[in-house]
């Protein structure tokens, strides 16, 4: 374990620039892999959970490398070629890994294991398992349906048309991934929209796909397989997942001026700016433009006084991964924030509605946990009193980077009994933080 005691240290100032999105750094480098040729990507995050897709790419024939220039090369196999990997495939930590290569490896004719950390072996695995086994793939699992896990890909496997019955980007994209090696139409319907990387993805790679909205107002998915993709040059823009830390530190600790370069923006992630703005937050896009096919902007965030609202639990999925960070900002508003809608929650790194009720509390805030959400009373802007010892994170990036903002956000400061998660998804986060308060 890696403890830090994170303290309040005057103003955030200065100008980041965040790493890639997490999201779309998987996606270059699961598409580039099964597109024959080189793709180019740059601005790839080069995080835990990216370095384990890349490392299980490699183990299943694509070569992935990354230049001296930062840049990294993928050369694919081509969709139908992924070959038989050796060894088990460690998803370590990452969720979307897991599910998004379960799907891949679910229409090819090879077998898979798939390991991860402690945290990632009690999510769900059924969400993904069911619609892969109507398209013919069979499992070695427990009764759970959790890791460790082993895959027989069907060969062909069978076109489904899979109606989602939990609002989730990984389970449509495993499908879709599924689909584009099996031969005909493979559907997913979405009623509720979750982020669309793997749909702008597919189609720049030259997939055959459509989204049409049904009568019921649902997202009708549709790729034709057996695919062929076509190499691309991609670029990475910055994770709005990861500037929401930054965002939200900047508007609770009072002269704190911030701008935060190349931020994704697309609509399907973007909710956690609109919630913020809502509640009073000072964010001004600057430069709005297109990066890689998705909408970015420069944030320029500025210490604002929050007030509470109740969350529509409409935006969740927009804004998914964003609630840890929100609940802080919450804690320092004025009024009482009510949150529902937020079920998954549970089933993420950890429960993450259960785990920051525990830290938030243990660090002086008033939090009230529901059935599907929080209930924070805001201290109107005055500062937390910080933890007396350390709060757990149970192995959740999030959660140490949401409890360290709270830190810097408290009179005594608040200690993360371990750091070491936050390199899944943001290596360089400590030394930013450290760059924005000298
Ligand atoms: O598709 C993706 O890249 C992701 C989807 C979301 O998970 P769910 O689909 O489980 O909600 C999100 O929490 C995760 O960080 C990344
Ligand atoms: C839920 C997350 O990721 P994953 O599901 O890929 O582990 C996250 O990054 O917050």
């Amino acid at each position: 374990m890696r403890p830090r005691r994170f303290l309040p240290g005057g103003p955030l100032k200065g100008r980041i620039r965040v790493p890639g999105d997490k999201s779309i750094s998987h996606r270059s480098i699961m598409l580039g892999a099964l597109a024959v040729g080189e793709t180019r990507v740059t601005g790839l995050l080069e995080g835990e959970d990216v370095l384990a897709t890349a490392a299980a790419m490699r183990a299943m024939g694509a070569s992935v490398e990354r230049m001296d220039s930062g840049e990294w090369i993928v050369n694919g196999v081509g969709v139908g070629a992924l070959l038989q990997p050796e060894g088990a495939l460690d998803m370590g930590n990452s969720g979307t890994s897991t599910r998004l290569l379960m799907g891949l490896v679910s229409s090819h004719p090879i077998n898979a294991t798939f390991v991860g950390d402690a945290s990632l072996s009690k999510r769900p695995m059924g969400r993904v398992i069911d619609p892969l086994s109507s398209m013919g793939a069979s499992f070695d699992v427990s009764d759970g349906g959790r890791l460790p896990l082993i895959v027989r890909g069907a060969s062909p496997a069978v076109p489904i048309a899979y109606r989602l019955p939990v609002a989730s980007a990984q389970v449509k994209s495993a499908i879709l991934l599924a689909g584009l090696n099996t031969p005909g139409i493979t559907r997913v319907i979405e009623p509720v929209p979750t982020r669309d990387h793997s749909e702008r993805m597919l189609r720049g790679f030259g997939a055959e796909l459509t989204v049409e909205t049904d009568e019921d107002g649902a997202r009708v998915i549709s790729i034709r397989g057996e695919a062929e993709l076509r190499p691309q040059t991609i670029e990475v823009p910055g994770d709005p997942s990861s500037a929401a830390f930054f965002i939200v530190a900047a508007l609770l600790v009072p002269g704190s001026e911030v701008l935060i370069e190349n931020v994704g923006l697309n609509p399907t992630r973007a909710g956690i700016v609109q919630v913020l703005r809502q509640m009073g937050g000072s964010i001004e896009e600057i430069s709005p433009r297109e990066v890689g096919g998705e909408p970015v902007a420069d944030l320029l965030v500025r210490h604002s006084m929050l007030q509470a609202i109740d969350i529509d639990p409409a935006v969740v999925p927009s804004m998914v991964d964003e609630f840890p960070a929100l609940f802080v900002a919450a804690a320092l508003a004025e009024g009482v924030t009510t949150t529902t809608g937020l079920e998954e929650l549970r089933v993420k790194e950890s429960d993450r509605i259960s785990v920051m009720a525990t830290a938030l509390s243990a660090a002086g805030a008033k939090v009230r946990e529901t059935e599907d959400g929080l209930v924070v009373t805001g201290t109107g802007g005055e500062p937390l009193p910080g933890t007396s010892g350390p709060v757990a994170t149970h192995l959740d990036h999030r959660i140490a980077m949401s409890m360290a903002i709270a830190g810097l956000a408290s009179r005594s400061g608040v200690e993360v009994d371990d750091t070491r998660p936050i390199a899944t998804s943001f290596p360089p986060f400590e030394a930013m933080l450290e760059g924005l308060s000298a």
